[in-house]
């Protein structure tokens, strides 16, 4: 090999190695030694299934998550000659990304290259992470931390259309806390956030995992029962409402009158969300009518 590429290739931060035709590596740079974690005295000459046998065995230099090490290298095996460039990324142990690229000869040699793109995979980490965090602050209420009304109108177009489609039942609950305005009058607004905050983990409680639960507007929520016709979901808010009898808030050596009025309208067929949600808010204005602290079910030609 010519002295200046030598030399070159000695002093660069890029791993540079070659594997011959029996995939054993004939060539080797210092920085490759680092990537595999291995002296470039006893790297060279080790065949590549020696490597990675080497790296998973002392869980040093290249990360390889295997549970069958034998079924990883006939993985390995099988695209390495398949064509004749690829490119792939890897990881170290010691949490370093490498952007490798294989490219193979006629003679079926491949020449490896390894560039460190731990700085990038850092920032790529971060940027996921932080997109992440919008999405779901996008989606979430801010002082109960569970979904918004945005989120909500997302999600129930979607349950409404496969409810509708399978011929399957869906109710829709509207909450309305009452004379919240009277609570918030006599003991302050923090009291009232408490408040909301304090009703919506009770409101939880009684919830399967997948129903849809959003708060609508300020002291209104919003909870989609997918499978569940309008008799059972009477139930369900009568349960809310028992729960929240039974375990009255308390705030600053007070309780706090928290009680609901609920309206619950189900889901007929060729309905749009927009007409489910006038129903339901229907039903829930009679129940205010009606003494509030109760339930009413929508009559559905009622629109
Ligand atoms: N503390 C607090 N209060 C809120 C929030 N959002 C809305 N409210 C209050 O909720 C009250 C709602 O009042 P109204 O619409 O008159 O309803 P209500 O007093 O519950 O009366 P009924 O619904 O008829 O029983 C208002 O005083 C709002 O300021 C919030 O995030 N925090």
């Amino acid at each position: 090999m010519h002295k200046a590429l030598v030399d070159f290739l000695y002093v660069s931060g890029d791993g540079y190695g070659i594997f011959d035709a029996r995939d054993q590596l004939v060539f080797a740079n210092p920085a490759l030694g680092e990537i595999f974690a291995i002296e470039l005295q006893q790297l060279i000459g080790m065949s590549f299934a020696q490597i990675i046998r080497h790296c998973h065995q002392q869980q040093l230099g290249l990360n390889i998550e295997a549970t069958d090490l034998d079924d990883w290298l006939l993985y390995a095996a099988q695209r390495r000659r398949s064509v004749p460039f690829r490119i792939f990324e890897a990881d170290t142990v010691n949490g370093h990304w490498y952007l490798m690229s294989e490219q193979c000869n006629a003679e079926g040699a491949i020449l490896l290259h390894a560039k460190d793109i731990t700085e990038q995979k850092r920032l790529q980490f971060a940027l996921q992470q932080a997109e992440q965090l919008l999405r779901s602050q996008a989606n979430t209420d801010v002082l109960t931390g569970i979904a918004n009304r945005r989120y909500f109108m997302q999600q129930a177009v979607k349950v409404l259309k496969h409810q509708q489609r399978t011929g399957a039942a869906c109710s829709l609950l509207m909450l309305d806390i009452d004379f919240f305005k009277q609570l918030n009058d006599t003991h302050g607004h923090l009291a009232g956030d408490k408040a909301l905050q304090y009703i919506c983990q009770h409101i939880q409680s009684q919830l399967r995992d997948y129903d849809l639960f959003a708060r609508y507007g300020g002291e209104e929520f919003v909870i989609l029962l997918a499978d569940i016709p309008a008799k059972e979901a009477v139930q369900v808010a009568e349960r809310i409402q028992q729960e929240l009898e039974l375990h009255p808030i308390r705030y600053r050596n007070q309780t706090l009158p928290l009680q609901l009025s609920i309206g619950v309208a189900e889901l007929q067929p060729r309905q749009t969300l927009t007409e489910l949600l006038q129903l339901a808010d229907k039903a829930l204005y009679q129940a205010k009518a009606a003494g509030r602290n109760c339930c009413v079910v929508a009559n559905s030609s009622a629109l």
